[in-house]
This record gives structure tokens, C-alpha cells and sequence, in this order.
């Protein structure tokens, strides 16, 4: 494990709509996700986690405060900068999978170095494609894939840049627990293995368990971290914030 962050958020404030109608859907949140380190983000439904995520990513901008990719600032990059830092350096991985229906699971896991001109590392993608365990569905199409093939598509793409990192919208949400468990010791693996760094959203206490870190947050706040967190760990935490009771000061 490096001990500089992969991504941060420094105070970072996003606030939807105005007057009667704004959300603070994050409120001067701080966090860091540390490279080479699996964190979840947990808390309750309309927390700020998807926002959160967004944010981090650069795929929304925050109202107030800083979010960085590395070193970089985001609220200092044009728009363009912004779309190059993250086809380079950030990977996504969606809930609803979101490959290209016209293209085979080839073409879409090179489909982010297409578009970056890059030349993809034939080495890393080969170990890869085998650590998701896809090499025989290349050549098929999404439509042509059960929902687990085409999740390991979606992972084998966000992971095949080898980027700074990579951000995970409940990637198992759509997955029978069997196959959404093989995505999760994958997802385990890229950072054990191949040092990847993985922030993960999830509801699920036993998919977060596969992280190294759980941060929650509650009312767009950071609430709490567990490290090694179990499955009993962070529901007891989970009981917790449901009842309204957050734990800030106990980070
Ligand atoms: N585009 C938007 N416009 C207005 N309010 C929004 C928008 N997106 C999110 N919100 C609000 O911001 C708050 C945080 O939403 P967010 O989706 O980040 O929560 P979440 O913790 O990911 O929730 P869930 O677990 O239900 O997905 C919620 O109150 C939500 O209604």
C-alpha cells in the first residue's frame, strides 16, 4: 500500500436546486481513498454516496470545497482536460453495466484506449481477461451474455487502462449473490494483485466486507470508518445510522 491518496474530497459541499427546494446532498464532506487500498462507502438511502462517488469521479462537480484525482484539482481543469483525466486515469464500473449493445466484449473492454488513442497493454489485458474468466466470450456481444459475463465485461474494461482508479456504483446491485461474489473477490483481487485502487458504493454489508476500509456517511456526512470491516460489523454500524444516530468522533 502507497500512502498518497488516490482521489479526495476536501470540504466538499454539493448542494442540488435553490431556495425552498436545495438539497445538501454533501455537506463539507472530507475523505480520502488511499491508492491501493478496496473502500466502500456505505450509509442510508439519500445519504450523498452516489454523490459522493460522482463527484470524486468528476462525472458532477461540487458547489463548494475540492475533490482531487492524484494531485489534480478538478474544479481547476476546462471541461476537456476534465473527459482526458478521466478516460486516463479513472475507471467506472455501473450497476447496469453500461457496455456498447453494438460492440463484442472485446471491442468494449478497449473501448476507453480506443477512444484515448492509447495502445493497450496486451501483457495486462491478457491477465485481465483471465482473471475475470471471459476469454472464451470475446467475440460475443452484450445481448449474447448472462448478467455476470457482462459484469466481468464491465470490470475487465475499467480495470484494462490500469488506472489511478477505479469507482464501482453498486456493481453487484443486478447479480445473483454467486456471481455478484466472484465480482467481488475480482474486484478484491485487482487490489491485492495488481494494486488497483476501488472505491465501491454498495447497500450490501457482505459486499463490503471485501473492502479494506468502510466509510459511511449519513445526511451527506462522513458518519464513521471501520477498517477490516465483517459483514456483522457494518450492519451493527448500518443499525446504527438508521436509528438517526451518527457516530462522528469515533472516525
Ligand atoms: N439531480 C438531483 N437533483 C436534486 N436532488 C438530488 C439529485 N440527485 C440526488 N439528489 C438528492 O441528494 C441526496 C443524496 O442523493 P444520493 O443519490 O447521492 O444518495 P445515495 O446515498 O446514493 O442514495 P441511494 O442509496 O438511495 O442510492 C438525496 O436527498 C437525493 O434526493
Amino acid at each position: 500500500m502507497r500512502d498518497e491518496p488516490a482521489a479526495r474530497a476536501v470540504a466538499a459541499t454539493k448542494v442540488y436546486g435553490a431556495g425552498d427546494a436545495a438539497v445538501r446532498a454533501l455537506d463539507e464532506v472530507t475523505v480520502a481513498f488511499p491508492a491501493g487500498r478496496f473502500t466502500a462507502i456505505m450509509g442510508p438511502s439519500g445519504a450523498g454516496k452516489s454523490t459522493l462517488m460522482h463527484c470524486v469521479a468528476g462525472l458532477d462537480t461540487v458547489t463548494s470545497g475540492q475533490v482531487f484525482i492524484g494531485e489534480v484539482e478538478l474544479g481547476e481543469l476546462t471541461d476537456r482536460q476534465l473527459t482526458c483525466l478521466r478516460r486516463e486515469r479513472v475507471g467506472f464500473v455501473f450497476q447496469s453495466f453500461n457496455l456498447v449493445p453494438a460492440l463484442n466484449a472485446w471491442e468494449n473492454i478497449t473501448l476507453p484506449m480506443t477512444l484515448a488513442g492509447a495502445r493497450p497493454n496486451r501483457d495486462w489485458l491478457d491477465s485481465v481477461i483471465d482473471t475475470v474468466g471471459i476469454r472464451d466470450r470475446l467475440s460475443h456481444r452484450p445481448a449474447e451474455l448472462s448478467g455476470g459475463q457482462q459484469q466481468r465485461v464491465a470490470v475487465a474494461r475499467a480495470l484494462a487502462g490500469r488506472p489511478q482508479i477505479i469507482f464501482a456504483d453498486e456493481p453487484t446491485g443486478n447479480l445473483d449473490s454467486r456471481t455478484g461474489a466472484e465480482i467481488l473477490a475480482f474486484l478484491r483481487e485487482a487490489v491485492t494483485e495488481l494494486e488497483q485502487t476501488v472505491v465501491m458504493v454498495t447497500h450490501d454489508p457482505a459486499a463490503a466486507a471485501y473492502a479494506d476500509t468502510a466509510v459511511f456517511l449519513a445526511d451527506g456526512r462522513i458518519a464513521g470508518r471501520i477498517e477490516a470491516p465483517t459483514a456483522r460489523t457494518v450492519l451493527d454500524r448500518m443499525s446504527v445510522l438508521a436509528d438517526g444516530g451518527t457516530v462522528r468522533g469515533r472516525r
